[in-house]
């Protein structure tokens, strides 16, 4: 388990030593015996022993029944709290509360040894003036593993720790999507063979447009060779490398149409060879199966003001029909609404990536939960890949996107 930048499994060194003991005291008998079969088995019961130890003895620390204070002091990133678990024990009345602090690119963390939602729900409030923050600024994953619960609370902006875009999670010949870290440390990607179409929610300085900027770097480096348009009524992404860029909208309607002729063409080839989609046909003709196309509308409403019906009619043929011929299509939107994305075509989208929203409702609409108002901002996220549930984090920054993640003045949005 990670948790920040750090690995738990690295705190218990002597269970290597108890690997190699182990094995040797199994494997050398059974090999000496003569019987192969039982020494590879012996390595395996060995190999299964470690781990039970490693997991033992780390949810032994996580329970805080056996906090070995010696290793977790060494370590700047992971601390048990004991002012904190004093405190909340006494505010809460509740004396299996065991605080143990580490942090992520954006927050403190509190891994918290209860795993009971009702109970944390409870306590939540005391929790955050035990704190100092404000209630609604805390996130909480209720259930981040067995008896264990992990509360964020925002940093400093002083503090915040940049994401950098991380190539290496990406794999060569795939439409993977690199999104950031999220709060235990772990990468967040996503796949377009498994989730064609993206939303990106966001108010002003949310970091929404780094995002879009992340995403266009993946696809870039996919190797696949994308046919890149972007749409941007703000023009913020101009410099972008791309097939087609506009901010104007009468143009960006035209553009999304001549995609759907083109899309049509193509599912008629694609259906011609015996397939059923763009990626089966890339891998069955590899020489002649054209480039996928991506499209990046920015502020959708602003598109859509140009004709409700035309461009309703143009974003749900291409996001319904059209991952099949291989277009890809991602929205970015500042306040998500019922009333500008309707749920026929809100539920095309299954890769929903919120940052700050202005509320409850927008959040909703944007992530199918509330949370997203309360994001501390620059590039803050909760993502959603399918049915699978929300995750919390913070996004990739390109190197020289900008110098210092800390050093914007906050966000008055
Ligand atoms: N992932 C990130 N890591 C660090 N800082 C970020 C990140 N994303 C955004 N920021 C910071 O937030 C600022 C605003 O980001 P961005 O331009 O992406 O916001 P936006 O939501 O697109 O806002 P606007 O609509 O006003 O353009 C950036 O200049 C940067 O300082």
């Amino acid at each position: 388990m990670r948790i920040g930048t750090f690995d738990l499994d690295q705190f218990y060194p002597e269970t290597h030593l108890q690997t190699v003991t182990a094995a040797t005291l199994l494997t050398v008998p059974a090999l000496a015996t003569g019987s192969f079969v039982a020494g590879v088995s012996a390595l395996g019961l060995a190999w299964v022993a470690r781990q039970s130890i490693t997991a033992w003895k780390r949810d032994n620390c996580l329970l805080g029944s056996d906090l070995d204070a010696e290793d977790t002091r060494e370590h700047a990133a992971v601390n048990t709290n004991n002012d904190v678990t004093a405190r909340l024990r006494k505010a809460t009345g509740n004396q299996d509360l065991t605080a143990i602090e580490s942090r992520s690119a954006q927050y403190r963390l509190l891994s918290v040894a209860n795993d009971d939602p009702a109970q944390i729900a409870k306590v939540l409030p005391r929790i955050a003036s035990v704190l100092g923050v404000a209630p609604d600024a805390l996130g909480w994953i209720p259930t981040a593993g067995r008896d264990l619960s992990i509360i964020l609370a925002p940093l400093e902006r002083a503090e915040w720790l940049p994401v950098p875009f991380n190539e290496s999670a990406l794999t060569q010949g795939k439409l993977i999507g690199y999104v950031g870290r999220d709060v235990l440390g772990n990468h967040v990607t996503y796949s377009r063979q498994d989730a064609p179409h993206m939303l990106i929610s966001g108010t002003t300085r949310s970091g929404k447009t780094e995002a879009i900027r992340a995403d266009l770097q993946s696809m870039r480096l996919s190797g696949l060779r994308p046919e890149i348009h972007i749409i941007d009524a703000k023009g913020t992404l101009c410099r972008e490398q791309c097939a087609t860029f506009t901010t104007d909208m009468g143009e960006g309607l035209a553009t999304l149409q001549a995609i759907v002729e083109r899309a049509r063409e193509r599912i008629r080839e694609i259906v011609a060879t015996g397939c059923d989609n763009w990626f089966q046909y890339r891998a069955k003709c590899p020489d002649v199966c054209p480039a996928p196309i991506m499209v990046y509308v920015d502020e959708y409403p602003q598109l859509r003001k140009q004709d409700k019906e035309a461009v309703e009619t143009v974003v749900g043929e291409l996001t319904r029909v059209h991952a099949a011929s291989g277009v890809f299509v991602t929205l970015g939107i500042q306040k998500p609404k019922a009333d500008t994305l309707p749920t026929e075509i809100r539920d095309m989208f299954d890769i929903r990536l919120a940052m700050r929203v202005p509320d409850s409702k927008a959040s909703m609409v944007a992530i199918d939960e509330p949370g997203a108002e309360g994001l501390p901002g620059a590039g803050a996220f909760m993502f959603r890949n399918g049915g699978d549930s929300v995750v919390r984090g913070r996004g990739a920054l390109i190197e020289g996107a900008d110098k210092a993640s800390g050093a914007e003045p906050a966000s008055t949005a």
